[in-house]
């Protein structure tokens, strides 16, 4: 199996993630999955109606993120997701099949993220804003990744996260 990198850009609802994300996949060329188009219609329906995900909700979602994960590493693929990712249990989730995946938190207020939230058309009600903050937990010590503050324009946050992700990226094999 051929060294890989496994990224996560993770964070609340309307932080970014889509936009970074396919940033990242075009700059690294890197495989990138949606998270959302991993739910459930159950879950896109609920969130759809102004109701949080629970748990219980989240739980096949992250089972079968973390199995594309495991399937790309079995090929050598290097990959990015976009997906919340909010809690440290999730995370550990999404990592077993790769334990050193690195986590690109996006972080801004919520003020800023529901102003951007209103101009744009997505399933995702404004409101349910509020519970994404309450269920975030952010990068713990332990956990490989790091945060950016999305207050800036994309250009910018995209040559902050290339910066920081550059280095870690496996060496491209020699060509014959
Ligand atoms: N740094 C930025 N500056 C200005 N606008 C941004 C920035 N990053 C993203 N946006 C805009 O904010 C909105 C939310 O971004 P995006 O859809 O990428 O977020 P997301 O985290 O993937 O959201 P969700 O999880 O709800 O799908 C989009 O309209 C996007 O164009
Ligand atoms: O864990 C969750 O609550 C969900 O993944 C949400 O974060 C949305 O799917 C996403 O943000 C789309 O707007």
């Amino acid at each position: 199996m051929s060294a890989s990198f496994h990224l996560v850009v993770m964070g609340v609802s309307g932080s970014g993630k889509s936009t970074i994300a396919r940033r990242l996949r075009d700059a690294f060329g890197l495989r990138m999955a949606e998270a959302d188009e991993f739910h459930p219609p159950e879950n896109i329906a609920k969130m759809s109606s102004g109701e949080p995900l629970d748990d219980d909700d989240r739980r096949p979602w992250l089972e079968a993120l973390a199995g594309w994960t495991g399937e790309q590493r079995a090929q050598g693929t290097s990959t990015v997701l976009a997906c919340s990712a909010l809690k440290r249990s999730y995370r550990d989730v999404l990592r077993r099949p790769v334990p050193d995946t690195y986590f690109l938190h996006l972080h801004g207020t919520e003020e800023l993220l529901r102003e951007r939230m209103r101009h744009r058309e997505h399933f995702m009600p404004p409101k349910l804003l509020r519970s994404q903050f309450e269920t975030l937990e952010p990068l713990q010590p332990d956990e490989r990744g790091a945060s950016l503050d999305v207050a800036p324009p994309v250009a910018e946050l995209v040559e902050q996260a290339v910066r920081l992700i550059r280095p870690l990226l496996p060496p491209a094999p020699p060509e014959d």
